[in-house]
């Protein structure tokens, strides 16, 4: 069996005529983190997209885990273990930390009536173990509503976690955050490797460095290059299309 949990093979979506993602292929490891890099426009979002069962893809195939999951709908691509954080969080803003994780845990739609708050035995340990991981123990009976920007990013990454998604689709996770909420994404985000395989979308390159194995960078719908930090930042033509004559600052 292949080691891959997310396979893209020449995947292409055709917009009238443009191809906002253009024959991609990327293979993500079990347990790797991958980060997409590229400029405005590059497709990155729209890669996700593809992947997620947003946008149907026009030609190329998307493989979770072995198992061809192209153009399924979106809800069936979730269950195949595909789990996705936008920027505008979706958390339940009225429940608290701990109800929200109860509910993203017990993966249901309409669940929320009939859950049974607070959690016993291996449950609630598991709450327990997933608000220490995104550090969020003290909040866990405050209403989501009153949470800061950060603990809101964070209460939404422990729902990916307790959800189980095997792989992880990120988009710009550190967007808006201070430096120092920055730094404890990155601790969160190292602590999932291995436990989950992550794709990242992240322009700071700060945070990239201190999160990243490799990194695929897209430019124009196609992957311009691949590898580690050093490789990409030292890349001549990721230097040229993408981050300008100074190189990654
Ligand atoms: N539904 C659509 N129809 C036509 N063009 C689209 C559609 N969706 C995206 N595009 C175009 O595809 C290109 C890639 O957009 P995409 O949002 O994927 O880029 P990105 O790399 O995520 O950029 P950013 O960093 O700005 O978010 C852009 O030129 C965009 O205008």
């Amino acid at each position: 069996m292949s080691d891959m949990a997310l396979e893209v093979d020449g995947l292409t979506v055709d917009f009238s005529g443009f191809k906002a993602v253009d024959s991609v292929s990327v293979a993500v490891k079990k347990g790797e983190l991958r980060v997409l890099l590229g400029a405005n426009g590059a497709g990155k979002t729209t890669l996700m997209d593809l992947i997620s069962g947003k946008t149907r893809s026009t030609k190329g195939r998307v493989r979770v885990n072995g198992r061809d999951v192209t153009n399924w709908r979106e809800h069936r691509i979730a269950r195949a273990g595909i789990g996705r954080k936008f920027q505008i969080p979706s958390i339940f803003s009225g429940l608290t930390v701990r109800q929200n994780l109860e509910v993203a845990r017990s993966g249901k739609p309409g669940v929320l009536s009939n859950l049974n708050f607070g959690g016993k035995g291996a449950e609630k340990n598991q709450v327990d173990e997933i608000l220490a991981q995104i550090g969020l123990e003290e909040d866990a009976g405050r209403e989501a509503d009153f949470l800061s920007h950060g603990q809101t990013q964070w209460l939404e990454l422990g729902m990916l976690i307790i959800q189980n998604a095997s792989v992880i689709l990120l988009d710009e996770p550190t967007a808006g955050m201070t430096q120092a909420e920055t730094a404890k994404t990155a601790q969160i985000i190292n602590d999932m490797k291995g436990r989950h395989t992550l794709l990242v979308v992240e322009h700071d390159m700060a945070f990239v460095r201190d999160i990243a194995e490799r990194i695929t960078v897209l430019h124009l719908g196609k992957v311009l290059a691949e590898g580690n930090v050093a490789f990409i930042e030292n890349h001549p033509e990721v230097k040229a299309a993408y981050l300008g004559a100074q190189g990654i600052q």
